[in-house]
């Protein structure tokens, strides 16, 4: 089981870089002197907007491409020089599975299966169904690939990351194009092989996608890392919470707040929000009802990752595809 074989390398990033840096041949700076730290057991949300660095750090990480300067350590060894050594142990999907259309996917897993040289062709057919079966695929392993959604190629290609037991898992934008149940799917997969012990490290440009599945995250800008550690560290030391109170009293509401140190006040409908004050939370929402303002709802939002991105580089987020 990949968690027995996660034992083996007792370390506790199983990525990390040191000036990681990238410029292609035209001139562009594609990623910045990247120092990234991946915890052993983590889901790992490598986030940032198109264009940010996501795909050239990832292809230096498997030793796809050399990077100009710098480099990455993967479960314990260099890259690209180990990479014989240390690719075995690693699943990767990148730019979606290379799937032929005309064959089952079954067919297609034993394809991949074959043409791995360490497979023992005698277990084959049982590799192949195990890996279906993760995916969820067991059902529709016989169906020509060409007939699979996205959602189910992206499975398949899963399917074929996992023949082996892995110790960690690299997805390029796993969701990417994907419609809203193929996503959930994807998301949902890829908690159950967390809890089976791999490490999964995944790109995205989706930030909600990484609040949902990952436990840390790093978010790249520009080819720099913005900033790193676990997700819920980010929401609740990046930006503070927004309080936010509803009622149909906003006036005389936004007048009590604003006498009781809230800054930055906003009213939209029905809510107003604002910067909490040091002062007790409790008191405040006694001074409001002393005032006769009908409150609805009352609380402190959870900042979410998205404001941590606009504090930090001072942009939206904004992806354009
Ligand atoms: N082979 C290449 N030659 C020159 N420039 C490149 C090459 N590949 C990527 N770039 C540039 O490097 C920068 C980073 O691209 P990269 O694909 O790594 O970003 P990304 O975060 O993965 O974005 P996306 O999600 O759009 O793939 C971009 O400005 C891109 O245009």
């Amino acid at each position: 089981m990949a968690g027995q074989t996660a034992a083996s390398t007792t370390d506790s990033a199983v990525i990390s870089t040191r000036g990681l840096t990238k410029r292609y041949r035209g001139g562009q700076l594609a990623v910045d002197a990247l120092d990234l730290s991946v915890p052993r057991g983590s889901v790992f949300g490598f986030l940032g907007p198109n264009g940010s660095g996501k795909t050239t750090t990832i292809r230096m990480l498997l030793g796809l491409i050399e990077p100009t300067e710098g480099g990455a350590v993967l479960l314990g060894e260099p890259m690209p020089r180990a990479a014989r050594h240390v690719l075995p142990r690693v699943g990767a999907l990148i730019e979606g599975p290379a799937l032929y259309g005309f064959l089952s996917g079954r067919d297609n897993l034993l394809r991949y299966d074959a043409a791995d040289p360490t497979a023992d062709p005698a277990t084959r057919t049982a590799r192949v169904g195990h890996a279906l079966e993760r995916v969820g695929l067991a059902a529709a392993g016989s169906k020509k690939a060409r007939a699979y959604s996205l959602g189910m190629k992206q499975r398949l290609g899963l399917a074929a990351a996992l023949l082996q037991p892995r110790e960690l898992l690299v997805l390029d934008e796993p969701t990417n194009g994907l419609d809203p149940q193929g996503m959930r799917e994807i998301r949902s997969l890829v908690r159950e092989l967390a809890g089976d012990g791999i490490t999964v490290f995944l790109s995205s440009h989706l930030l909600d996608e990484i609040e949902q599945v990952c436990t840390h995250t790093a978010v790249m800008n520009r080819g720099r890392l913005i900033t790193q550690g676990t997700v819920a560290e980010m929401s609740a030391a990046g930006a503070r919470g927004k309080l936010a109170v509803t009622t149909p009293d906003t006036a005389e509401a936004a007048r009590v707040l604003k006498e009781r140190g809230v800054t930055d006040l906003v009213t939209e409908g029905d809510e107003i929000t604002g910067d909490p004050p040091a002062a007790d939370l409790a008191e405040l929402n006694a001074a409001l009802v002393e005032a006769g303002v009908r409150v609805r709802a009352f609380g402190v939002k959870r900042a979410s990752l998205e404001d941590v991105f606009v504090q930090l580089t001072g942009e939206g987020f904004d992806v354009a595809g």
